[in-house]
């Protein structure tokens, strides 16, 4: 597929197939065109050109809520959470457009409302203890740390139920002790939902642990795809990221 904004070709005739169970990184440097890929599958962007296709099934050009009701879901590059609301609220708020009662029953607060939000709260509470989150459920989001917010972001794009999960950038701005928190979490998320997962990361540390296989993208093309370790040793990767020249150190 291709993206064309005005003039600018920030995507230029790309082409990935992902394998279900896959743990895939897109890198490359700033302005690549990784972001603009999230939000063509995701349904933000539609492709200049190019088809998108999902378990089989044709899904470009649809509407981001049916994208995430067929089974994708994505984290932001900027965590985007209610601060103001509770960890769980959060969470809670992801199922409400799925949920079974209607404006009568809420009303009423009849049986059917109260079984479904009872239901709701215990699968929130679920996706929290996964993330290791229960214990901060009825907190701030905003009270939260850094790491803990990325991960709060993490369960409500698992909320949706997907099949395939994409993370932007969830490393940035952690120390090494937490990168490698991550990559474990990502691990283990992976194998208890049965996951696919494409993910951004300049963080080199999380992308060669975690990833089986790069995608490694310039002026919105692929440039190279393999295992970390070739990708590593790949000399026009190299000079992608530090210019003419750079050879491996
Ligand atoms: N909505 C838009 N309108 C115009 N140009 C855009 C838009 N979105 C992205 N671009 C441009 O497309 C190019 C690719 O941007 P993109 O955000 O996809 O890069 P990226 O690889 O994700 O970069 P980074 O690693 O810095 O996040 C950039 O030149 C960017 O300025």
């Amino acid at each position: 597929m291709s993206k064309a904004f005005g003039g600018l070709k920030a995507v230029n005739n790309f082409s990935l197939r992902l394998d279900e169970g896959e743990i895939v990184g897109l890198i490359g440097p700033n302005g690549a065109g990784k972001t603009t890929i999230f939000n063509l599958i995701t349904g933000l962007y539609k492709p200049t050109a190019g088809t998108i296709h999902f378990c089989g099934e044709d899904i470009t050009g649809l509407p981001p809520f049916k994208i995430s009701q067929r089974g994708i879901a994505r984290t932001f590059q900027n965590i985007r959470l209610f601060k103001g609301n509770t960890v769980l609220d959060n969470v809670r708020a992801v199922f409400h457009p799925r949920i079974k009662y209607n404006f009568f029953d809420a009303l009423l607060r009849t049986p059917r409302y109260n079984a479904e939000e009872a239901r709701v709260t215990r699968e929130a509470m679920e996706l929290l203890e996964a993330l290791n989150l229960a214990h901060r459920a009825n907190e701030k989001a905003a009270n939260l740390a850094y790491g803990d917010q990325r991960r709060l972001e993490i369960a409500r794009a698992l909320a949706t139920h997907p099949k395939l999960l994409l993370l932007d950038e969830p490393a940035a701005g952690m120390n090494p002790a937490e990168v490698k928190r991550m990559v474990e979490l990502v691990r283990y998320i992976k194998e208890r939902f049965k996951l696919t997962v494409l993910l951004i990361e300049h963080q080199m540390g999380m992308v060669m642990n975690l990833c089986e296989r790069l995608v490694v993208m310039d002026f919105g093309q692929i440039i190279a795809t393999g295992t970390p370790l070739e990708i590593r040793n790949n000399p026009v990767v190299l000079e992608a990221y530090l210019g003419k020249g750079a050879t491996v150190a």
